[in-house]
């Protein structure tokens, strides 16, 4: 098996809902997000998939985020803008992009800062 991985980054401002603490006030982060990618194929040249185009739909993606204030933008308008929701919906919509793609969707990893960060996979289709 062979596992992809690709990186982009975001801007966005948010508050956690129902969070005592500093993080229940507007303010920003500069996300990180790697997303990986699982195949057994490989074309003609050797290349499970081109980087170049997993980083398009994954640009695609955040484009949706960049510069928004997340609390404003669907699904975060119902679920709370944590690092945990992003990765999933970053999963889901991944998910979503490649399939009729040579690669399915493995984890998605958000960094809210260079200290923490989140990882999400569906363990059951493993
Ligand atoms: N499990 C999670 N924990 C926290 C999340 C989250 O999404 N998932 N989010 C936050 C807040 O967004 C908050 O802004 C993060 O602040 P903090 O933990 O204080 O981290 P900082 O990067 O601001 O700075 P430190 O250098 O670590 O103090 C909180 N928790
Ligand atoms: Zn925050």
């Amino acid at each position: 098996m062979f596992y992809l991985n690709v990186i982009e980054t975001f801007s966005a401002a948010h508050l956690l809902r129902g969070y005592e603490g500093a993080c229940s006030k507007l303010h920003g982060h500069n996300w990180k997000v790697r997303v990986c990618v699982k195949t057994k194929e490989q074309d003609e040249i050797g290349m499970a998939m081109d980087f170049g185009v997993l980083k398009t739909i994954l640009s695609n993606i955040l484009n949706n985020l960049d510069h928004s204030y997340l609390n404003e933008i669907v699904p975060f308008t119902e679920r709370n803008p944590t690092s945990e929701n992003l990765a999933k919906y970053i999963y889901e919509c991944m998910e979503k992009e490649l399939q009729d793609k040579p690669v399915a969707i493995s984890e998605v990893e958000v960094y809210e800062s260079e200290k923490s960060s989140v990882i999400y996979k569906n363990d059951q289709i493993c």
